[in-house]
């Protein structure tokens, strides 16, 4: 009898939060094995609010994909440092937020939540029909028609968001102080004020949303300060993270006078809960069925095409690197390294030093970080002979002295030999070989509790 042909090992994603089937079905099952509840030999991760900890992040991990926006979820400095991209998902939840950012308006706007409560007690009681019509005065409201929406953050949410606010007659004012150019060009300019400061902002507006990321720049940026310049009914949404706002001065503003609301998608501590003018929401902003299928498919599809052929796109700490379709004949070789002078040179060296024929090489950088995409000429007859003095040759190159991981890209996707790994940790070198390989690894977690 024939012996059973062996599997090919495949691509191992590992997922952490409960990530849309439908966009987890972007995975071609015949190269990648999707992980739910272990980090066991991941080549890749994708999550969505789970707070990643080095832990998680097995050595041969060279992918981290945000199935959303915000990031600061991820240690993405430290992904850095190690060599691996962490990627998200511009704009695929924008939609689902702006919705939800419409509602806070209302929220905030219209005694809704107070008024519903109420008559959830009339009913109760058995008073409803005989108080409804007394009960109402107490949740009176006002129309969002001729206020101002002041928007912080002009990126996909913020832009959708003041886009529906013009559309029920609000006046704009816009903040944004690293808006890229891009998405200045998807701003209607001409309906729109944009200021230079929060400052002005706080001043100007009726309702002040916040779209902006959460980073050392951002926390804590509703301030005392911007409060004192806020109007005494000014209400504030947040659908962008809780640590944009000082909660111990919200708390103050409301005690001394302040009147507006704040509608946020984050708990909160004890100083603003529980209040009547604070309505928290459980971070409902991308939870409806078609953000979370447009984000893990954009997540998926991100990771599929790094591992497969290195090109990146949507990356928040790595460069957009557009690469042309990998020949049969040749071998890449993907060399994360440090955006310094003289870099380049000792890569290349490598290559020339051992003979090897280079077919074409792209070099990228952003920030810290250069990444090295070098097409090199494969050997005629490529076996397990020639593939350990592979092994020798990445050893050589992640070694080098600033490079902070190296991978393989060759042969037919899924088989035993689609992918070399390995990563310089602290000027060690670990994780040589082809996927599916070799002995179980540490994970960056276990290597840092080490060092
Ligand atoms: N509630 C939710 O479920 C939910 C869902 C998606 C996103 N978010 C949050 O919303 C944020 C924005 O998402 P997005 O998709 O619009 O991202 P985006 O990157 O398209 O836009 C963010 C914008 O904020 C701007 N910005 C940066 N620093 C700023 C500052 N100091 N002041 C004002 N603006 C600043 C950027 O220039 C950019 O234009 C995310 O980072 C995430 O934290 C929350
Ligand atoms: O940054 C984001 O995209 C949101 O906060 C969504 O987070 P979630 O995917 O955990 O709902």
């Amino acid at each position: 009898m024939a012996a059973a042909a062996k599997a090919a090992p495949k691509l191992v994603v590992r997922t952490f939060n409960k990530i849309n089937a439908a966009g987890l079905s972007r995975f071609d099952p015949s190269m990648f094995q999707i992980k739910e509840d272990n980090n066991d030999g991941a080549h890749a991760i994708l999550l969505r609010s789970h707070k990643l900890q080095a832990g998680d992040v097995p050595l041969m991990c060279r992918s981290i994909a945000r199935c959303g926006a915000g990031t600061n979820n991820c240690n993405v400095p430290l992904m850095t440092d190690l060599g691996v991209p962490v990627f998200n998902t511009p704009g695929a939840n924008a939609n689902a937020v702006k919705e939800l950012a419409l509602c806070g308006l209302f929220l905030a706007s219209r005694g809704v939540m107070e008024g519903a409560t109420r008559m959830e007690e009339l009913h109760q009681s058995g008073e409803a029909h005989a108080q409804i019509e007394k009960v109402k005065a107490q949740f009176g409201g006002r129309e969002l028609a001729g206020k101002t929406l002041g928007v912080v953050g002009l990126g996909a949410i913020g832009a959708a968001v003041l886009k529906a606010a013009l559309d029920l007659r609000m006046e704009v004012v816009g903040f944004d102080p690293a808006l890229s150019v891009d998405a200045a060009l998807k701003l209607p300019g001409h309906r729109i004020r944009i200021v230079d400061s929060l400052e002005d902002l706080a001043k100007a507006s009726d309702y002040i949303s916040l779209h902006a990321p959460s980073n050392e720049h951002t926390n804590g940026m509703i301030s005392t300060q911007i409060l004192s310049q806020m109007r005494t009914d000014a209400c504030i949404l947040n659908f962008a993270r809780g640590e944009l706002v000082d909660e111990a001065a919200l708390a103050h503003h409301f005690d001394n006078g302040g009147s507006g609301r704040y509608v946020c998608d984050f708990a909160v501590g004890p100083e603003l809960s529980p209040r009547s003018n604070v309505i928290v929401l459980p971070h409902l902003g991308a939870s409806t069925d078609e953000a979370e299928e447009n984000a893990a498919a954009m997540a998926a599809d991100t990771t599929a095409l790094y591992l497969q052929t290195g090109t990146i796109r949507d990356s928040v700490n790595f460069p957009t690197t557009t690469l042309p379709a990998r020949l049969d004949t040749v071998q890449r070789v993907c060399v994360v390294n440090e955006n310094r002078p003289g870099m380049l040179g000792e890569i290349l060296s490598v290559f020339g030093n051992a003979g090897i024929n280079i077919v074409q090489q792209i070099n990228t950088s952003k920030g810290d970080v250069g990444y090295n995409v070098i097409d090199i000429e494969r050997l005629s007859t490529f076996d397990d002979v020639h593939f350990k003095s592979w092994d020798a040759l990445q050893f050589l190159l992640t070694s080098l002295d600033g490079v902070k991981s190296t991978r393989y890209i060759y042969g037919t996707p899924a088989s035993a030999k689609h992918a070399g790994y390995a990563v310089n940790f602290k000027g060690q070198v670990y994780g040589i070989g082809s996927v599916g390989g070799g002995p179980t690894l540490p994970s960056f977690g276990e290597l840092l509790d080490e060092a």
